[in-house]
């Protein structure tokens, strides 16, 4: 299963648009929302976000010595705990296809200090710039949906991956209870656009997020798709009742 729907045709939240038309819009809403990100992160998710990724370091198995890949890494919220993990002998390589994210990455990072064990990338998770079997953990977390070759990305982690590493995929994805499916369709196409335009002057890139995360692949079907990466063991674990799953995939 792929979400393509021809060799030159993806989508951008609803719209059908040429793949090289949602790479650049995809750039944009990521220039555009930058400098606001980690605010509306906090205001939309009442600040669960930072629940949702803190299992996700828990179940890293991360450590002292590891080299690790957080890959569309942004502001850097998953790399900043996994530089204290890792330690001085360790070793973080946060890396984003969007410069003013990365930007806005590494200055926070300076300002809190997690310097020496981290680097930073621009890399498109399609065709990562790493040599085989390089890192022992890599994350994409709210990144997987943004890609326009889903199964490139997961095939280019793996490759990156060391045998016996762990891809983990933080992402939205499908509820299952209607009642909850139903309030989070109106929060998402109602409350959300109108806090992006309030907050970060801007509607149209929250919009797009709320699309993106509705013709995101749910839990089985991303699961089958990190098997065909070949990726084993891959398992998924429901959070705020699906709205997010974290996927995991061991490399062999
Ligand atoms: C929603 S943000 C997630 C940032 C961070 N991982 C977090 O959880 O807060 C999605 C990120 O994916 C990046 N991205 C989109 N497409 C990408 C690609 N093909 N390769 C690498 N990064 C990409 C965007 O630039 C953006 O920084």
């Amino acid at each position: 299963m792929t979400d393509q729907h021809n060799d030159n045709t993806t989508h951008f939240g609803f719209e059908d648009v040429k793949k090289e038309e949602k790479v650049q819009r995809v750039a944009d809403v990521f220039h555009s929302v930058a400098g606001k990100y980690d605010l509306m992160n906090d205001l939309m998710s009442g600040g669960v976000h930072r629940l949702w990724k803190r299992i996700t370091i828990e179940q890293s198995g991360v450590r002292t010595g590891n080299t690790v890949l957080d890959i569309a890494g942004g502001t850097g919220d998953l790399t900043m705990r996994f530089s204290r993990l890792v330690g001085p002998t360790g070793k973080v390589v946060l890396a984003d296809i969007n410069d003013s994210m990365l930007k806005v990455g590494r200055d926070k990072l300076m300002d809190k200090g997690v310097t020496g064990n981290v680097e930073f990338v621009q890399a498109n998770a399609e065709a990562l710039p790493f040599p085989d079997n390089t890192f022992d953990v890599i994350t994409i977390a709210f990144g997987l949906r943004n890609v326009t070759d889903k199964d490139a990305a997961l095939r280019s982690m793996t490759r990156v991956l060391k045998p016996g590493g762990k891809v983990m995929v933080l992402e939205f994805s499908k509820t299952d209870n209607p009642l909850l499916t139903k309030a989070y369709d109106f929060y998402s196409f109602n409350i959300l656009p109108q806090m992006g335009s309030m907050i970060a002057g801007d509607a149209d890139s929250y919009r797009y997020l709320a699309e993106s995360i509705r013709m995101h692949p749910d839990q089985e079907t991303l699961k089958s798709m990190m098997q065909d990466a070949g990726l084993t063991h891959c398992k998924y674990q429901n959070m705020t009742g699906g709205i997010v799953a974290l996927h995991t995939g061991i490399k062999p």
